[in-house]
């Protein structure tokens, strides 16, 4: 908190400096006149612009919010502190606090209320990724409930109580679907109508808490003013850190790379980069202030320029130039089959565990997922808030396979 003035400042003296040595080919009353002149005009315009907001984000060491954190860093110039909420803290954070912008990391947990209070008190805006992202069994479903529905209640409240007045949550196109039907979502927008119906605890605890963000929106929080929410509903992040993109890796280096195709190259599956799902964070807590009346109760997909394909095919754009491949044109068991093995990992996750975790990648619910099209396109982020991606599709195709090759055990 203490840097506000800082940057000006340092600033202020370089130009001054440079000024200077100008000075000793002209007359000095008039050079020191014009130089005291500019050099009032420049340090006006930097306070006008001063490091002023503190911003929280939750779930800060998660895959998306380290980019989302580091994008704040690059690309919002008007943050004075950031403070970084993760249940578990990266050692990464400690390169970051050595910069000009103040970085806090707090090591809390969003089910309980005080610790959230704590972290949201004084905070300008709050970035709410926090959530247990699991699809594969690994948690029980009260434990999704309560991180991912009352984790956003208390963070929703810790607004209210604080004086927040502006909180974005990261929510997920699961909150649409696939749903339990199977229905196809083809290239939809926010207003496409869909049957969005959820068994599985982790859709259901999905749309449940963007629906609190939601209705929350226009509450009056501590002041006064209204609370302005708005909901960001990515499809499949991909990028440097995807831990589904690296299990896969391994698996195909364990298989002699090879992977096997099991899914059908016809089916669609959204998918977008995860420096462009960080940008649309950054963007949307910008412009929140100045377009509320807009933006407030909103949701948007977070799109890009990454191309429409299978899950897996999708994975070969990086995993294939890694060298690995994909032996296949179709799937090389009948669907019926992957539905008997995926029922049969089920049973088998149920049976032990009270012995032991057994949680495979292929259940009842990931192969209706990615067997089902979802894929979206839409131009809401663009024409509410002029989002464009800021990484094209080649950008993030390299990033991520340089991301892949960089892996221990990597064939490179
Ligand atoms: N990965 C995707 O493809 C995807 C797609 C759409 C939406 N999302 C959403 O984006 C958000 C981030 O997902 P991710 O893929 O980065 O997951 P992640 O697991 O990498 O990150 C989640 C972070 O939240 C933290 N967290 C979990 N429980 C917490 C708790 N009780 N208190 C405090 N922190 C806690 C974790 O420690 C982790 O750092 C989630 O809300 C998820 O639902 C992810
Ligand atoms: C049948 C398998 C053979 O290769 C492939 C299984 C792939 C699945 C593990 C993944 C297919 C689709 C993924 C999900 C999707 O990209 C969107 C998601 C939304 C987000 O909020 C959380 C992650 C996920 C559910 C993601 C999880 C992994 C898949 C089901």
């Amino acid at each position: 908190m203490g840097q506000e003035g800082g940057g000006t400042s340092g600033r202020g003296w370089c130009v001054a400096g440079r000024l200077a040595q100008a000075d000793e080919k002209t007359a000095p009353s008039e050079a020191h006149l014009g130089a005291l002149r500019l050099w009032l005009q420049l340090g006006m315009a930097d306070s006008a612009q001063a490091q002023k907001l503190v911003y929280l984000v939750t779930g800060g060491c998660g895959f998306l919010g380290e980019h989302v954190v580091r994008m704040l860093l690059q690309q919002e110039p008007r943050l004075r502190e950031l403070r970084i909420f993760d249940l578990h803290l990266g050692p990464w954070l400690e390169e970051l606090k050595t910069g000009p912008v103040q970085v806090t990391a707090i090591q809390g947990d969003v089910t309980q209320a005080h610790e959230v209070a704590a972290a949201v008190a004084g905070a300008h805006v709050v970035i709410h990724t926090a959530g247990l992202v699991d699809v594969f069994g690994r948690a029980s479903p009260e434990t999704i409930h309560e991180v991912n529905v009352q984790g956003t209640q208390n963070v929703i409240e810790a607004c209210v109580q604080a004086g927040t007045q502006f909180l974005v949550y990261t929510s997920s196109m699961e909150v649409v679907g696939p749903n339990i039907k199977g229905h196809p979502f083809y290239r939809g927008n926010e207003d496409t109508p869909y049957e969005a119906i959820h068994r599985h605890p982790y859709p259901c605890s999905k749309a449940l808490a963007e629906r609190l963000v939601l209705e929350a929106n226009g509450r009056k929080v501590r002041g006064g003013l209204p609370l302005v929410t708005c909901a960001l509903r990515p499809t499949g992040i991909y990028g440097e850190g995807h831990q589904i993109m690296r299990d896969f890796y391994h698996q195909g280096l364990r298989l002699g790379g090879r992977l096997f195709r099991a899914v059908p190259a016809s089916v669609e599956h959204g998918r977008v980069y995860v420096g462009n799902v960080a940008w649309m964070h950054v963007l949307v807590a910008r412009e929140l202030e100045q377009r509320a009346a807009l933006m407030g109760g909103q949701v948007y997909f977070c799109y890009d320029k990454s191309p429409y394909k299978s899950y897996e095919d999708f994975n070969m754009e990086f995993l294939g130039p890694c060298g690995l491949r994909l032996v296949g044109t179709r799937p090389l068991l009948p669907y019926w089959l992957l539905v008997f093995l995926a029922a049969l990992n089920a049973l088998l996750q149920w049976l032990l565990r009270p012995l032991l975790l057994y949680a495979p990648l292929l259940n009842p619910y990931t192969l209706a997922v990615a067997n089902t099209t979802f894929t979206v396109s839409t131009n809401k982020a663009q024409r509410h808030f002029g989002y464009e991606p800021l990484f094209s599709w080649e950008d993030s195709r390299t990033r991520t396979i340089r991301w892949v090759q960089a892996m221990e055990g990597s064939v490179q």
